[in-house]
């Protein structure tokens, strides 16, 4: 039987009833495939009706459920808290006492007791752009400025596939701007996770590609797990990014079951940069 193309699986219209039944990974996978949608559309200046349509999709499902959805899906039973892998690596780098605890940022953050909350290897600050928690801040990452904190590690766990392809590489970017430089004991660690066709099974990105732009960004890889769902990817920061930085799409592997997952990166394009205060 032919693979059913990426274009017609996200295609795929679900019925309003059907919509509140949507429970779990199901509600959580419906939820980004309605997004892209919206977002293919917005691309092609489709008839407002059509977009309207789409996010009242969104608004029947809800952020609420959504965000329910993703704390369940930290339930060790359904795949687990992906800081886990965050906390295991911290410990085997064996840094000296003074380091901790390591201020760390969550940005997309759903619970506030994650295995990086609960390991006291960190003291930590949250954001997200639905806060569910009082010690979760409402906040959009690209509206954070460095006066706010400087931290020794940033976690973006399952947020790039998220957020609209054309914030993807202003927030990578712009996290550099809130990592702390390098100092003799450490080195700040970005934390990075997606889920695994994003990077395994995409026309325009590799594993490979993405290293190399973090590169770019000054983020070098010191830790790589794939497992037949997520990606986990830790970098160490290590130099400023480069002033020029220029990543559009290109194919790189063709074939109907790919998807088109991609961070598009182009510093020369006036970037969201918050002013800081400090910097008026
Ligand atoms: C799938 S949930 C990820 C939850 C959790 N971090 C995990 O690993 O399971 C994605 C979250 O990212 C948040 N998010 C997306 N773009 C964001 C942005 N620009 N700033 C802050 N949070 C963002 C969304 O509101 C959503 O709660």
């Amino acid at each position: 039987m032919r693979p059913v193309p990426v274009r017609l699986r996200t295609e795929r219209q679900e019925k309003p009833g059907a919509l509140k039944k949507l429970k779990g990974n199901k509600l959580i996978r419906h939820y980004h495939v309605l997004l892209k949608r919206k977002e293919q559309l917005k691309q092609r200046k489709a008839n407002p009706k059509e977009i309207q349509k789409v996010q009242s999709e969104l608004d029947m499902l809800g952020i609420d459920a959504y965000q329910k959805a993703s704390q369940n899906g930290q339930n060790k039973r359904r795949g687990g808290d992906s800081s886990v892998i965050l906390v295991e690596y911290v410990k085997s780098q064996k840094y000296p006492k003074t380091v901790y605890p390591i201020d760390l940022l969550e940005i997309g953050c759903v619970s506030i007791d994650n295995k990086c909350s609960t390991s006291k290897l960190f003291r930590v600050d949250r954001i997200d752009l639905h806060s569910t928690h009082p010690l979760i801040k409402q906040q959009d990452i690209l509206e954070r400025t460095p006066s706010e904190g400087m931290y020794g590690c940033i976690s973006c766990s399952l947020v790039l596939n998220f957020a609209p392809p054309e914030t993807r590489g202003d927030i990578l970017l712009h996290c550099t701007r809130l990592l702390k430089p390098p100092t003799e004991q450490m080195k700040s660690l970005f934390f990075l996770v997606l889920p695994a066709p994003c990077v395994l099974n995409s026309r325009y990105m590799s594993l490979e590609t993405i290293s190399k732009m973090m590169e770019d960004l000054g983020l070098f890889t010191v830790y790589t797990k794939t497992t037949a769902k997520i990606v986990y990817l830790i970098y160490e920061y290590r130099k400023e990014p480069k002033s020029v930085i220029v990543w559009k799409k290109k194919e790189l592997f063709k074939g109907a079951t790919r998807n088109n997952f991609f961070i598009p990166l182009n510093t020369t394009e006036a970037t969201r940069r918050p002013v800081n205060k400090d910097e008026q």
